[in-house]
């Protein structure tokens, strides 16, 4: 009997898992899609032929070093962006503009400040003209979900970092768009609340059955989160790796999966993909 070296053991658990993904994906519907995008800052090109389709409820994390384009992607998949060419689709239609259909959470919680916490998920609800009762009724729905509901009066600043972020993920999901686009929203948390956020968001999604695309510089969060995970090499930015995530559905939570040994093999897998800048 051969033994597999545990690049082939890689490449096998990997192969048996984008045949499945690629059955459900013909099956699955597409919410948003870059169509062969290019982005150029003056003569600097920073995105290079990116074609990327996210699903009904995929969960796909974003890999790459820093100055890759992972940040510019979202900013043209948001539309706060317009590709030099090709287009971003939305449920087939094309998206221009910012629009209610794509959320999007940054790295810091950018919460209004001199309004509450339920007034502040409710603003995008306001502006959506959304009726008084309703707008409770879904503030408090997304209060509980976050655990937030004995916050619900205060202000942001008397609130920690993991609060506030959870507090900006509700207004996200408030307004119910179809996708969420995430940029390293764990980053500026210590190392435990982390940990708990990247539990309350698992639990969300599961909930919510959203589809986030999500960046991060962190190999061990895409593993724990995503469904499928896609690796970016830089000058110019484009996709090297796009690929499901085997360990995806296995754990109820998440932090359980980093002790096997699949966990380890990818981990190092991935690393060895981002620094490679070929
Ligand atoms: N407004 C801008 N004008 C000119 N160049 C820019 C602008 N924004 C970003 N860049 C350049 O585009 C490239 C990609 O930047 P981007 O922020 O998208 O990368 P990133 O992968 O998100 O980086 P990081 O992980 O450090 O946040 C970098 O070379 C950066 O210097």
């Amino acid at each position: 009997m051969s033994v597999l070296t545990s690049n082939e053991v890689q490449e096998e658990i990997l192969t048996n898992e984008a045949i499945k993904v690629q059955k459900e994906a013909l099956t699955s519907k597409t919410v948003i899609e870059a169509k062969n995008v290019n982005l150029f800052y003056g003569n600097l090109q920073v995105l290079k032929s990116i074609n990327l389709k996210v699903y009904l409820n995929d969960f796909v994390c974003v890999l790459g070093s820093s100055g890759c384009g992972k940040s510019s992607l979202l900013q043209v998949l948001a539309g706060f962006l317009k590709p030099t060419s090709g287009e971003i689709t939305i449920g087939g239609k094309q998206h221009k503009k910012p629009t209610p259909d794509v959320g999007v959470v940054f790295q810091h919680p950018n919460l209004f400040p001199w309004l509450s916490i339920e007034k502040n998920i409710a603003f995008g609800l306001r502006m959506q003209s959304v009726p008084k009762t309703e707008r409770k009724r879904v503030v408090s729905h997304y209060l509980e979900m976050v655990g937030l509901q004995s916050a619900a009066k205060m202000l942001p600043h008397q609130l920690s970092g993991g609060m506030k972020q959870r507090a900006s993920i509700a207004r996200t999901l408030a307004t119910n768009p179809k996708v969420i686009l995430m940029d390293e929203p764990f980053s500026a948390l210590d190392a435990l609340t982390r940990m708990s956020m990247q539990s309350h968001l698992k639990e969300i999604w599961k909930k919510t059955q959203k589809s986030i695309f999500f960046i991060t510089h962190d190999v061990h969060e895409a593993l724990l989160l995503g469904t499928r995970i896609v690796v970016m090499h830089p000058s110019p930015g484009r996709i090297v790796l796009d690929i499901p995530n085997p360990l995806a559905k296995k754990d109820d939570l998440p932090q359980q999966a980093e002790q096997s040994k699949e966990f380890a093999q990818l981990s190092n897998y991935l690393l060895s993909v981002i620094s490679n800048k070929k």
